[in-house]
């Protein structure tokens, strides 16, 4: 029997990420627990994973922008994507009431989506934490008494908490995209999306340029997302998502792309999984 593929996820089991891994990659996993994006990465780096599962943006929270920096400081190739969606409820120990709360802990992806129904609790104190789970697991692990977790029911089932408000999150309808990252080059049959990276000269029409060969090519666009490049002002790395229904029109395009920009790269190519409805 081949080994089961060890996947590093940011927090612990139940945590949105391990959600994210198993939607993927199925029940017949290894789950790695790193207490940050970074670790995520440097265990992979000394092979101790297989691939990386990373969340790269929310429906209202947005970019996770540093997780870009470090797609590019690591060069590991992109392979596929997940969207999850995220249903968020208010964990506690049983029996315990409204009145009592004074902290309630989470992630920060997760705060911010549940900040409509945190700004009408009055003299409660929001604390952020690594991950939604390892915050329902700490209630349990030292029957914290007055403190409530925002986290998904996998942590209510597996910490035994109970959930006092259910559905707490401002946009029922909001999604994380997740990035499914190779420690080895992955040949993925019918690629129709790329995520792409370049910078362009700090001269009028340079980026317009870039999209015109695109549009021109039947290419679209799903995401542009532009960080500044440190220490070098007016520079800016571009990183692009791009899909197509003719390969040889993105092969094509990406030729023509070469002209008129720097320090490009392919960082995956990979097949669309966009479930969302
Ligand atoms: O804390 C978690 O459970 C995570 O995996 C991070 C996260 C939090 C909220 C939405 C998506 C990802």
């Amino acid at each position: 029997m081949a080994k089961r593929p060890t996947i590093a996820i940011q927090g612990i089991k139940a945590s949105f990420h391990e959600e994210a891994a198993l939607t993927y990659f199925g029940e017949e996993i290894e789950t790695l627990e790193c207490m940050t994006f970074k670790r995520m990465f440097e265990e992979m780096k000394q092979e101790r994973a297989d691939y990386i599962v990373m969340a790269i943006e929310n429906s209202i929270a947005g970019s996770l922008l540093p997780n870009y920096s470090l797609l590019q400081d690591y060069n590991f190739p992109i392979i596929g994507e997940i969207f999850l969606p995220v249903q968020l409820h208010l964990l506690a120990l049983p029996g315990l009431r409204f009145e009592d709360i004074k902290y309630v802990q989470s992630h920060p992806i997760a705060i911010r989506q549940c900040e409509e129904f945190l700004q009408d609790l009055q003299g409660i104190t929001v604390l952020e934490k690594s991950d939604t789970a390892a915050c329902a697991k700490e209630i349990q692990d030292l029957q914290l008494k007055d403190t409530v977790a925002i986290a998904n029911l996998n942590a209510a089932k597996a910490f035994g908490l109970e959930v006092l408000e259910r559905r707490i999150e401002s946009n029922k309808k909001n999604y994380t995209r997740f990035l499914v990252i190779a420690r080895e080059h992955e040949d993925i049959k019918d690629a129709n999306k790329a995520s792409v990276c370049f910078r362009v000269n700090n001269k009028p029409g340079s980026l317009a340029k870039v999209l015109t060969i695109f549009a021109q090519n039947n290419i679209n666009l799903s995401k542009i997302q532009s960080m500044p490049v440190l220490g070098k002002p007016n520079e800016y790395n571009f990183y692009l998502d791009l899909e197509w229904t003719e390969q040889k029109a993105y092969d094509l395009s990406l030729r023509k792309i070469l002209k008129y920009t720097h320090n490009l790269s392919v960082m995956g190519e990979y097949k669309s999984n966009d479930t969302r409805k």
